[in-house]
């Protein structure tokens, strides 16, 4: 499986074929606006809500909980409070129901035996340990060495909140498949036989590589650009914000920003999308993340990749999902539905989960995906001596 630099394959000049790249209607869960030449509804930003909208919606709560709780100081000192018989009780009831992916590694592999293996990977808090500066979540020379000999084997995809591009820049290995802005903005296989399924998929030859594309949510770019732009305008001043552009998506960070902030944050990004309908937000890693409304996701990525590689018989594949965010979490669960696959969560806290199982951290999930290169190996080696 070798593709070359699929992250720059331009977008083909056919995008405004709507016959072709329109966004399939059942994607859409909302309707046009029909503010001509605007992208927002009003045009302009309303004034603040009250402080009560972002609490009453639960945003404000999400924005906490996506943070580890700090320890209670003990009143007067400068000591933690640190309850360890409650945190390991925490992690080990938190490990039975999520064991780890290394130790249950053989019981893995019996589910893989006969089955083609894919491999999808979400990048930050995966690849790349979590970092204050979200241009430098490198991820280790090792790791990639360990990623690339991943795709040696078993077809291989990253899907991540960021852009195709950056996500690219960042992984720097050609061998794989990317998906990029949680998955509206696919680089897959050449398909001989387009799906039905995807009738805005758009088959191109790039420097000699037939590849296919899918953006279902083409359409909604100039939007996410202007909402981008305002929410740069009504951040500025919030020492510590940074917003990105992910093309389909945008980040709203709020980890640099003092917490007694992160209501006034969260409060601007609730007021701008009340101009936008047709953008929501979700929250991940003490980040906002606006997107459009529409039925996709992490999950529908890796469906939508599985059918493109032609590993859509279930009976035949394991795909296995490693991710450590919310938006993995629809990935998880369509793995887990009908049994299809396994899902694994890097976390080193307990959580709730669609995951079967869990590794701690990147380190741990290089060393699963090492052992799992080791057992395709010896697999291979056995099946050569027979
Ligand atoms: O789906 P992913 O690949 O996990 O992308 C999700 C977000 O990841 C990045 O933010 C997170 O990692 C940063 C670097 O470690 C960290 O500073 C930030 O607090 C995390 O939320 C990325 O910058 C976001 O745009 C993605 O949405």
């Amino acid at each position: 499986m070798e593709l070359k630099s699929p992250h720059v394959l331009s977008d083909p000049a056919t995008v405004n074929n709507k016959s072709r790249l329109g966004i399939h209607s059942s994607l859409l869960t909302y309707s046009q606006p029909d503010s001509p030449g605007k992208y927002s509804r009003t045009g302009s930003r309303k004034s603040a809500g009250s402080l009560d909208d972002v609490r009453s919606n639960g945003l404000l709560d999400a924005m906490m909980a996506s943070s580890p709780p700090r320890k209670k100081l003990l009143k007067g000192s400068n000591t933690q409070v640190v309850s360890i018989d409650s945190d390991i009780e925490d992690y080990l009831s938190f490990m039975l129901e999520y064991p780890s992916a290394l130790d249950s590694f053989d019981k893995i592999v019996d589910h893989a035996k006969n089955k083609k293996v894919a491999v999808f990977l979400d990048y930050d808090g995966t690849l790349s340990p979590i970092v204050d500066d979200p241009d430098r979540a490198f991820m280790s020379e090792a790791m990639r060495a360990t990623v690339r000999s991943v795709a040696r084997y078993f077809p291989t995809a990253i899907i991540s909140g960021r852009s195709r591009d950056k996500v690219f820049d960042l992984v720097k290995l050609t061998e794989l498949y990317y998906a990029g802005s949680h998955g509206m903005d696919i680089i897959g296989p050449f398909s001989q036989t387009p799906s039905n399924n995807y009738p805005n998929c758009v088959n191109t030859d790039h420097q000699g590589n037939e590849t296919t594309l899918f953006q279902p949510a083409r359409e909604f770019l100039p939007m996410i650009d202007e909402v981008f732009r305002t929410l740069v305008e009504i951040t500025k001043d919030i020492t510590g914000s940074i917003v990105e552009n992910h093309k389909f998506c945008v980040s709203v960070h709020y980890r640099n920003v003092e917490e007694n902030n992160w209501t006034t944050i969260g409060q601007r990004v609730h007021d701008t999308l009340k101009n936008y309908p047709r953008l929501r937000s979700t929250h991940g890693r003490k980040v906002l993340e606006v997107r459009p409304v529409i039925d996709w996701n992490k999950g529908k990525a890796v469906e939508f990749l599985l059918e493109s590689l032609g590993l859509n018989d279930w009976d035949d594949v394991l795909p296995i999902y490693i991710g450590d965010d919310k938006t993995d979490e629809d990935a998880f669960k369509v793995l887990r539905e009908g049994n299809r696959g396994c899902g694994i969560l890097v976390s080193s806290m307990k959580k709730q989960s669609n995951a079967l199982y869990s590794l701690r951290d990147p380190t741990e999930v290089k060393k699963f995906l090492q052992v799992l290169v080791n057992w395709k190996r010896e697999e291979e080696r056995k099946h050569g001596e027979n």
